[in-house]
């Protein structure tokens, strides 16, 4: 399946999978790409590796559960991904572009998303960074770097969206936008970037950490309507 193809339903991914009711209620409001963030850098685990698998393997068909982390050994992440039951991974950490093209290798079947971290005055490495491994990936995630806490994830912060729209116009391979989105933003986000997906973490949980439906809601109708403008403004 190409979650990027024309035709499709916008490509929405939303991280941060807390348990199995979560899971649900996101599937059941349009968001079939559900991010598992683990063995993380700087975060703690929302919930275990165990139960995480659990809820990947009694995904329905038409959902993809995506393992979010910062491992970079290609034979760690392989055995990571057979254990989570999962093909597909983002990889949030700084790679070299031979350790990717080992993981490729290793690995010919897994969908893999690479994250560009937007730092600020950066454009330059990150066109070199999207040209050295976009042969090995499938997708790139643009994310926003935090100088106050060290995250690149989960921060709940935009960054300068003309550098993940240069990246869009110049990456050999689809950009999802994440960092900082929620209902209020993501349209004039997708209208700003052109991205060829959208995630978002913390812009749709509520007080108590969850995910809010009626967030998720109003996030996932944004989007649709933002991609569908989009078609009658190309
Ligand atoms: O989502 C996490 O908990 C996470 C932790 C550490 C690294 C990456 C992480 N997630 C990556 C994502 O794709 C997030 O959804 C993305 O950073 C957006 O988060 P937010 O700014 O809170 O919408």
């Amino acid at each position: 399946m190409d979650p990027f193809a024309t035709g499709r339903e916008p490509f929405i991914q939303i991280a941060g999978v807390i348990d199995r009711v979560e899971a649900q209620m996101l599937g059941e409001e349009g968001v079939h790409f559900l991010g598992f963030p683990l063995r993380l850098a700087v975060h703690k685990e929302d919930l275990s590796e165990e139960e995480a698998a659990d809820i990947i393997r009694n995904l329905p068909p038409e959902h993809r559960g995506v393992v979010i982390t910062y491992l970079t050994d290609p034979l760690e992440i392989s055995s990571f991904l057979k254990k989570m039951g999962t093909r597909s991974v983002q990889l949030h950490a700084p790679m070299a572009p031979a350790a990717l093209r080992e993981l490729r290798r290793l690995r010919p079947d897994l969908w893999i998303i690479k994250s560009l971290i937007v730092r600020g005055d950066d454009e330059a490495r990150l066109d070199r960074e999207a040209t050295d491994l976009g042969e090995w990936v499938d997708a790139f995630i643009t994310d926003t770097y935090d100088p106050a806490t060290g995250a690149t994830g989960a921060t709940g912060k935009t960054h300068d969206w003309s550098i993940s729209e240069a990246l869009v116009s110049r990456s050999p391979r689809p950009v999802i936008l994440a960092g900082g989105l929620n209902p209020a933003n993501v349209a004039e986000a997708i209208a700003a970037v052109r991205p060829a997906g959208v995630d978002v973490h913390t812009g749709v949980e509520g007080c108590d950490g969850r995910k809010d439906r009626l967030a998720v809601r109003a996030f996932v109708e944004a989007t649709r309507s933002a991609y569908a403008a989009l078609e009658i403004d190309t």
